[in-house]
């Protein structure tokens, strides 16, 4: 025993003598070269190609590391024996994801790709405008050489694609809207909620023939890439809603972007001032998303594109306070054809897959460079509640059937009594809504009764409100009548006592004539 542990002390002295040759004889710049000879040597003899995905791309996020993150998670792909479990926030999903160290197999067209994900701790802190994390994460992809060319690019674009699929599927969308001088973590002026409006086609009340129009034009954009690749178009649509307060404008956008699973990005134009912050929120739009802009003629005023003048829709006078009037000046930069490129220009076809919609209640305030189509291709008006819309509200309100609501059932008299008084009405959807939720505690037919009542109501309201200018238009027109028979008596008066003259001086002639043949 004493032997061994002698010899074992005489071996690492050995040891250490010789670590200290090697430092002295070789300095550690010489170690590093030989090392970098030995790898490249190895390296040049190995069949397989190393590719580093780094999480953090000098200072700002690597898009590839979260994808190829976000691809492994997926359950198609994951045959390792010990994944991390995590749920990011806003999250309906579970993601799965390679330990520390740890690597996965995966293949692709026949070639087999090995992930290994490296983590080590970050050396000296460098100089960064933000915090960067303690520890450096990368995936390091290995494939074989032969295969590079063959797969690489194809590979990549498929992990893209997978990412971005499962993050529409798993993540909730988020509801963007910005604030002037707010940058988030990552240096974007954005901020960003998760959007859960419960709006849907089906959900929402309007003529179904329109909303099938629309359903389709949306389903032909979303799938249109290379329609738009082959027409030499951007890859983007416009919508203008139109119409009162109260018809479903923001219901509409809410259903689009649930339809199509895209995020919303809901500009605030008061808190732009100038074209190139407009820019700038459009460069951090994302594909896949919807660009709002609501009561688009209140936010500016949209009828002077050459004009210089402020183009801002102030509230009150601007001269009326300091604040107002600073704003004025601010707001100089901000012009209408700053919208339109915004629209239309070069710079709304960076991304691709966008939709932008407008709202307004004064369609007739637009300016008609806004209007033309490329920029909003599509007007839809949003308009008063129709019985088709009334019948959805039913369905959609009092869990009334389609075999209720079909023509020639048992309340067809009662159906056709509320068609008339809602057409007569001109009532919006929100009202009825708000009708519809008080009535839903009585039982079905009940419930349309007191709805019948309602909308009566505000149809005779609505005539009784029109009434004095009804009756003065009535009292005008009976007037005109009056003076348009009026104008033909005295013309006849007047043939008629022409004609008395004429006569009477006939009389006179025809006595001188008679007097004539006596002379
Ligand atoms: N067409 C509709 N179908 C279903 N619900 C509707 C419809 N229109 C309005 N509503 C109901 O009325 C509420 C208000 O509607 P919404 O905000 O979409 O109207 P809007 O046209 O955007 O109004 P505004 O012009 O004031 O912004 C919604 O929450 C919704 O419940
Ligand atoms: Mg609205």
């Amino acid at each position: 025993m004493k032997e061994m542990w002698t010899s074992v002390a005489s071996l690492l002295g050995a040891f250490a003598f010789f670590q200290t040759f090697l430092h002295a004889v070789f300095p550690p710049e010489l170690r590093r070269a030989t090392f970098k000879l030995f790898q490249r040597l190895f390296n040049s003899y190995s069949t397989n190609c190393c590719f580093d995905i780094t999480e953090i791309d000098g200072v700002s996020s690597n898009e590839l590391y979260g994808a190829v993150q976000t691809y492994l998670s997926s359950s198609a792909s994951v045959s390792a024996s010990r994944l991390s479990l995590s749920r990011p926030l806003n999250s309906s999903a579970f993601i799965f994801g390679l330990t520390n160290n740890d690597r996965l197999v995966d293949s692709f067209a026949g070639a087999t790709a090995i992930w290994e994900h490296v983590v080590t701790q970050r050396s000296a802190p460098s100089f960064s405008w933000r915090p960067l994390p303690d520890e450096k994460r990368c995936f390091t992809l290995r494939i074989r050489k032969e295969d590079k060319l063959l797969i690489l690019p194809r590979y990549l674009n498929h992990i893209m694609d997978v990412a971005a699929d499962i993050r529409r599927r798993n993540q909730e969308r988020l509801l963007y809207t910005n604030s002037r001088g707010i940058l988030d973590t990552r240096g974007y002026p954005w901020e960003s909620v998760p959007f859960k409006h419960p709006s849907t086609f089906e959900t929402l009340a309007m003529d179904p023939s329109r909303k099938n129009d629309i359903m389709a034009d949306l389903r032909s954009f979303a799938g249109g890439q290379s329609f738009y690749q082959k027409t030499g178009r951007a890859w983007k649509r416009g919508y203008l809603l139109y119409g009162p307060p109260g018809t479903g404008k923001s219901s509409m956008i809410a259903a689009m972007a649930n339809f199509l699973q895209y995020d919303i990005y809901d500009i605030e134009l008061t808190e732009v001032y100038t074209n190139s912050e407009l820019r700038k929120l459009l460069m951090k739009t994302t594909s896949k998303s919807i660009i709002v802009i609501e009561d688009i003629d209140c936010s500016v005023s949209l009828t002077n594109r050459g004009s210089s003048a402020p183009t801002m829709a102030m509230p009150d006078d601007p001269s009326s306070s300091p604040v107002s009037s600073a704003a004025a000046a601010m707001a100089k930069s901000f012009t209408l054809s700053g919208l339109l490129n915004f629209t239309d220009g070069l710079w709304s076809c960076c991304g691709s897959e966008r939709i932008f919609v407008f709202t307004t209640n004064h369609i007739e305030k637009l300016d008609s460079a806004l209007l033309r189509s490329g920029r909003m291709d599509m007007h839809i008006n949003m308009s008063y509640c129709s019985f088709p819309a009334l019948k959805i509200l039913m369905r959609n309100y009092l869990g009334m059937s389609d075999d209720e609501l079909a023509v020639g059932n048992e309340d067809e008299g009662l159906f056709r009594e509320l068609e008339a008084a809602v057409n007569a009405a001109e009532i919006t959807p929100a009202d009825v809504s708000e009708v519809l939720i008080k009535n839903k505690r009585y039982e079905k037919r009940k419930a349309m009764e007191e709805l019948l009542e309602v909308l009566k109501g505000r149809a005779a309201g609505r005539i009784n409100a029109a009434m004095p200018s009804l009756r003065k238009e009535a009292e005008e027109e009976e007037e005109q009548e009056k003076r348009a028979l009026e104008i033909p008596k005295v013309e006849e008066d007047e043939l008629v006592g022409n004609s008395e003259e004429k006569q009477g001086r006939k009389t006179e002639a025809e006595e001188e004539e008679e007097e004539m043949p006596e002379e």
